[in-house]
Formats: C-alpha cells, structure tokens, sequence
C-alpha cells in the first residue's frame, strides 16, 4: 500500500513523496505517543547554528536522511546538519529540510511540523540550494496535529492531503488550496515589541486599533510558536505572519531559515494566491548566499502583505 495517492504527484517525484510520507506517518506515530516514546523534548545538543536540538529533532533528521536513500535524492540539506550529504551519487534531486519544526512545542502537545523544498541538483552540493527560491521545484510540510496532515505544491498549486490513520496514507483532501485576499488575523511574536522597526510597529499597531483606526475592521491575533501550524491556519482561512528582522543581536534577518523555512513556505503559500516577502521584496525572487542564512518573513493574503510593503515604503 503507497504511503501517498500518487494520482497527483508527477511521476519522477513519487519516490522522493512516498519516502516522506511514510517518514512523516511514522513520525506521526511517535509524536502520538508523546512521553510514552521517550523524552522527546529533551535537549541533546547544539546544532550548527546555536539552537539546542532536541531528542526528537535528531531522530526525524536521521529518519528522514535515511528514509530518502535510494529515491533519487543526491544532495540532502538539513537545518539539524551543519553541511550537505550525498545520499544517492547518481541522483538528480536536491531536498532541504527542516525535520522538526516547532520544537518548543514538543512537550506541550501543540501542532509540530516537518517542512521540505526540493530543487534540481546542479553543480556542487551547496550550489544547488543557493539559486533563487523560483527554483524550486516541490516544497511541502507535513503537520502534526490533531490531524497529521501534508500540503504541497510541485509549481501547479498547492494540494492538500490528510494522513488516514485507518489505511496509514495520506489522502487527497484539497486539489487547490486558496488563501483568502483579505485577511481577519495577525501572528507575530509581540514579546519582540521593543525591538521592532518602524513600519512593523506601524502595522501592528493599526491591526491593534482595529475599527477605530485607518485600517476600519477589527483583526484578531495568534501565535502558536510553529511556523507549520501558523502556515496552515493561514492558507486555510487567511492572515499574517511576520517574523521580521529586530533589534535583538543576532535577529538582524530575523529568525527563520531561507532554505529550510522561508523559501518552502513562500512557494505553497503563492501557489495557494497568496504573498510573502522579507517585509519589501518577493521572497520567491531572492537567492539564499549560506545554506542556513536567516531572513525576514511576510506572508499571507495579499491585501495584507501588500500593505506591510507600502508601510516599509
Ligand atoms: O521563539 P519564537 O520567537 O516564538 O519563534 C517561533 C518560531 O521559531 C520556530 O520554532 C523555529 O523552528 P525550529 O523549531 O525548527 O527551530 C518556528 O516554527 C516559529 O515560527
Ligand atoms: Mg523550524
Ligand atoms: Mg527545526
């Protein structure tokens, strides 16, 4: 039994899909049993970046490392591995991931997330993520909810599948998904208030005075703290996310990584007729010049990420 209804999925991707799936349903399952699989928010280190790993961060990176041998994957970029694998020699992809997305959120029973982008393996290992964000050619997440859920877009719009936990593979639910112009809520981490620019306190604030302010509609907030759960809240009913760049050392480009995090996300979310930038600029247009280089994220209903660049103008 496929671990995915390949019906949707162009056929030279079908491996690379099926290894992610059935990664993804495995994964679902440990995450399902929590305390009962071990501590798996339990810290075991650094990566290369400076962020503690976690448990569960490692198992899923050494899950899906292993899961994607043998598919076509010839260069394998993770956000848990300071450098590129080579996993099949004659393979012609080259797959980002972020294995674990959310890792605060491992403990507490929140929506985590696995997110992907896949490009055409040229040239050097590290070269063939440092192309601009067009290039990709599939980029998907998996979320870990109270549904395990995966959407993805091969550059046709963004499908929507859900994991049956009877059959254990993930059904199409959506063939295109659609993110709303107009948008109802906001997500950003407000803690970060004093270390904002400009524009972004500007924009927060006029969400914040709702229909007594220029903007005339009242806005509601969230912050889940998974860029997974907050990317599906989103392309399912609309909003914004902003993680922008701060007066924090170390956040100058923000938090959240262009290859593992942004770019992927960027291209479902355009896919489904939404927008993201870095505040000003499509993100889809930039080049990332370091495998785990950070930078500024907008996205969300058009009108909405529209209006944040105007603010920035
Ligand atoms: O700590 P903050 O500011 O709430 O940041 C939350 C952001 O960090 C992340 O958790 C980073 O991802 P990782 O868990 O993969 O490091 C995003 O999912 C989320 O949007
Ligand atoms: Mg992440
Ligand atoms: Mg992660």
């Amino acid at each position: 039994m496929p671990a995915i209804d390949p019906s949707h999925i162009p056929a030279n991707l079908r491996p690379v899909m099926e290894a992610m799936c059935a990664t993804g349903a495995q994964l679902s399952r440990v995450i399902a049993r929590g305390p009962l699989a071990g501590k798996l928010g339990a810290g075991v280190g650094e990566n290369s970046d400076g962020d503690q790993q976690k448990a569960l961060d490692v198992m899923a990176d050494e899950m899906f490392e292993a899961a994607l041998k043998g598919t076509g994957v010839k260069y394998y970029a993770s956000e848990e591995q300071e450098s590129v694998l080579t996993l099949d020699g004659d393979g012609t992809y080259a797959l980002a991931t972020d294995p674990l997305d959310g890792s605060s959120n491992i403990d507490v029973n929140v929506t985590i997330g696995t997110i992907f982008s896949v490009f055409a393996a040229t040239g050097d290992a590290e070269s063939s993520f440092l192309r601009p964000a067009s290039e990709q050619i599939c980029a998907g997440y998996i979320a870990y909810g109270p549904q395990t859920l995966l959407a993805v877009t091969f550059g046709a719009g963004t499908q929507l599948y859900v994991l049956d936990p009877d059959s254990g593979a993930f059904v199409l639910a959506e063939e295109k998904m659609a993110l709303p112009v107009a948008a109802k809520e906001f997500s950003i981490n407000s803690s970060n208030r004093r270390h904002w620019t400009g524009p972004v306190l500007a924009y927060v604030e006029e969400n914040e005075a709702g229909k007594d302010g220029a903007k005339g509609k009242d806005m509601n907030f969230r912050w889940v703290g998974s860029l997974v759960a907050e990317t599906h809240r989103i392309l399912t009913r609309g909003g914004t996310f902003l993680y922008p760049s701060d007066g924090r050392p170390k956040y100058e480009n923000g938090r959240l990584r262009m290859v593992y995090e942004v770019a992927p996300m960027a291209f479902l979310v355009e896919q489904a007729g939404g927008k993201a930038t870095d505040g000003v600029r499509p993100i889809l247009s930039l080049t990332a010049g370091e495998l785990h280089e950070r930078r500024p994220f907008v996205f969300g209903s058009a009108e909405e990420v529209d209006r944040i660049a105007d603010l920035h103008g």
